[in-house]
């Protein structure tokens, strides 16, 4: 019964909804006591010949009110204990999606997204039908328990009700010792659950590498792995759960045995006439729901109760981000001076950064290269503000970036990302996502100036076209572009390209980057590339390995240096020269 209490919050808030709902619970089961005390007054009016048509009518108008007030109270309760349940649906789940995008990296490297969506809907189904159906049977069962016993009290005779309740205190022993198991048992089944869908969603995901590398068999085996581990799980939980229902029939039936025994020696004695035990026996098949109710209130209570925990464990989850010392949202904007001694990932100690120090004037740009895996994203994801604890401290226009809210920060930042994604709407939606209230010149011109513009205008609805899952398969370079159109869209003040111009040829990269020199004087863009000409006009060029910086300075000082830049740029000169010469041959 532990979740009520969790849930304490809730039906405090909604206490109106839930005191009309069992009001009209109350009404239902009062209605529901007549017509069984009508079936015996007319059983004994039969008996005794005292049964008239004019007396039969009127017991029948009775019956008939009992069934239109039965009515009328049970659609109030399904309005006022349904509605509450969704009520507290969406609370649970707009908590939850709310808290999901306010989480920073260190969570989502913590936690699957199968696992993540397991939470927002296994999880907040279960807390919903203690809402919904677990209140209307811990409600019901208690009402029509209650009234059914005061009735046959009240009715029959106080000796046999005693007598025949006797039983009933095994149910409630019963209840406690399985619901302690099947807490248990509903936790690891929704954890189950959980993998399998981490398991699903991976799988989708990653069709297209699964079917390349011919692995269906082999996936198919590891998801029937996951299935057959689930259903153990969930069998586990239903021979707990199967345990209720037959010992709620062995103790309904001790009830009539001693009904019939007790109850039969009472009419032969005259103490209640034969119309009282058969109101009596119709009272006790009135009992049988409620009792069958408390087994399934203690599946979905203990459900609820075990999905609550586990989405109360996420939700006490912290961001790792550093709260910011200046509430309000200030303009980000001046020199970048980036000064970092030493960075680890959460769940790795070894240092991906060592002693990047540089500083960027407003208007400058950077270039970062390097081997893969050298550390050049992870320089931008500081920045990002993906990770906040490291040493040192990077600032821009002399304010520490941890100081102000994250949000202010990434307002001032545009970045395109190595692996692009786009939403599931037109390519104008996508462009202007960060930036709805822009037109559609706005939108023309940063789609220009990342030379996918012309591209657009094929495209079947141009600027309406759909992409994304639904719509048209873009190609690696033209999702790039889209991508910078994207973040050109929000102006920013730092412009961050990650390996962004990986997929377009140099011919347009070289347009792109030009575009990007004229249009935006005055601000600043890092610019991440493994092909060495997208860097060679920034003002200064990092190269990046093993975390650390080996050699630094602008394209002719690092030609002069000999070293690993020369080396590669020498490299890759022979490289364009022969693709160019194939290029001319074909
Ligand atoms: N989230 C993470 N957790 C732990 N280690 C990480 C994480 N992301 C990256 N790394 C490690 O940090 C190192 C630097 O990775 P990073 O992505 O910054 O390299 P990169 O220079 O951008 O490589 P590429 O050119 O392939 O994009 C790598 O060894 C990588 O395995």
């Amino acid at each position: 019964m532990g979740i009520f209490k969790k849930l304490g919050w809730f039906f405090k808030a909604e206490k109106k909804r839930y005191i009309w709902g069992l009001i009209f619970l109350l009404l239902a089961d009062l209605a529901g006591l007549i017509p069984p005390r009508v079936i015996g007054i007319l059983a004994d009016k039969m008996g005794n010949k005292q049964l008239t048509l004019s007396l039969l009518a009127e017991w029948l108008v009775l019956l008939a009110m009992a069934a239109i007030i039965q009515y009328l109270s049970r659609f109030g309760w399904r309005t006022m204990i349904w509605g509450g349940a969704a009520t507290l649906e969406r609370e649970m789940r707009s908590r939850l999606f709310a808290f999901f995008l306010k989480m920073d990296a260190t969570f989502f490297q913590k936690h699957r997204t199968g696992d993540l969506m397991a939470h927002a809907t296994n999880d907040l189904n279960a807390i919903q039908n203690v809402a919904g159906a677990g209140i209307l049977t811990l409600a019901d069962s208690i009402l029509t328990g209650s009234t059914t016993i005061i009735a046959m009290l009240i009715f029959v005779d106080w000796r046999l009700t005693l007598m025949a309740i006797l039983p009933m205190p095994l149910l409630a022993i019963m209840a406690r010792v399985l619901g302690r198991h099947l807490h248990t048992a509903f936790g690891e089944s929704q954890a189950a659950f959980s993998r399998l869908n981490d398991k699903t969603q991976e799988s989708i995901s990653g069709i297209k590498v699964i079917k390349t590398f011919g692995q269906e068999d082999e996936d198919v085996a590891d998801f029937d792995k996951i299935v057959d581990k689930t259903i153990t799980i969930n069998k586990k939980v239903y021979r707990i759960d199967s345990l209720f229902d037959p010992a709620i029939s062995i103790i309904i039936g001790l009830t009539y045995v001693i009904t019939i025994i007790y109850g039969g020696t009472l009419v032969v004695n005259q103490t209640i006439t034969v119309g009282q035990l058969i109101s009596f026996i119709a009272y006790i098949g009135a009992l049988v729901w409620p009792m069958f109710a408390i087994g399934r209130l203690f599946n979905v209570i203990e459900r609820g109760n075990a999905s609550y925990d586990r989405v109360n464990e996420l939700l006490s989850e912290k961001s790792q981000a550093v709260a910011p010392k200046v509430d309000s949202a200030p303009v980000v904007s001046g020199d970048l001076d980036y000064q970092i001694d030493r960075f680890s990932y959460p769940d790795d100690p070894r240092p991906a950064l060592q002693q990047i120090h540089f500083k960027l004037r407003q208007g400058q740009t950077l270039g970062l290269v390097g081997r893969v895996g050298a550390g050049k994203t992870t320089i931008m994801k500081l920045l990002l503000r993906e990770f906040d604890h490291y040493q040192g401290q990077i600032t821009i226009g002399g304010q520490d970036i941890r100081d102000v809210p994250a949000a202010s920060v990434l307002g001032a930042i545009g970045y395109v990302p190595q692996d692009n994604f786009l939403f599931s709407t037109t390519v104008r939606d996508n462009i202007r996502f960060a930036a709805m209230d822009q037109d559609q010149d706005a939108v023309e011109h940063a789609a220009a100036q990342s030379a996918i513009h012309d591209d657009i205008l094929h495209f079947s609805q141009q600027y309406e076209t759909l992409v994304g899952e639904k719509g048209v398969s873009l190609s690696g370079g033209q999702k790039q572009r889209l991508a910078i159109s994207r973040a050109l869209m929000v102006l920013p003040e730092i412009l961050i390209l990650d390996d962004a111009l990986s997929a377009v040829d140099a011919k347009t990269e070289e347009t792109i980057l030009e575009n990007l020199k004229h249009d935006r004087q005055n601000k600043t863009t890092i610019i991440a590339a493994h092909r060495l000409s997208s860097v060679m006009n920034a003002d200064e060029i990092l190269v990046i390995d093993n975390g650390q910086i080996t050699e630094r300075g602008n394209h002719q000082e690092l030609l002069q240096r000999a070293g690993w830049y020369a080396e590669m740029w020498a490299k890759q000169q022979v490289e364009s020269q022969l693709g160019g010469e194939q290029h001319d041959a074909e």
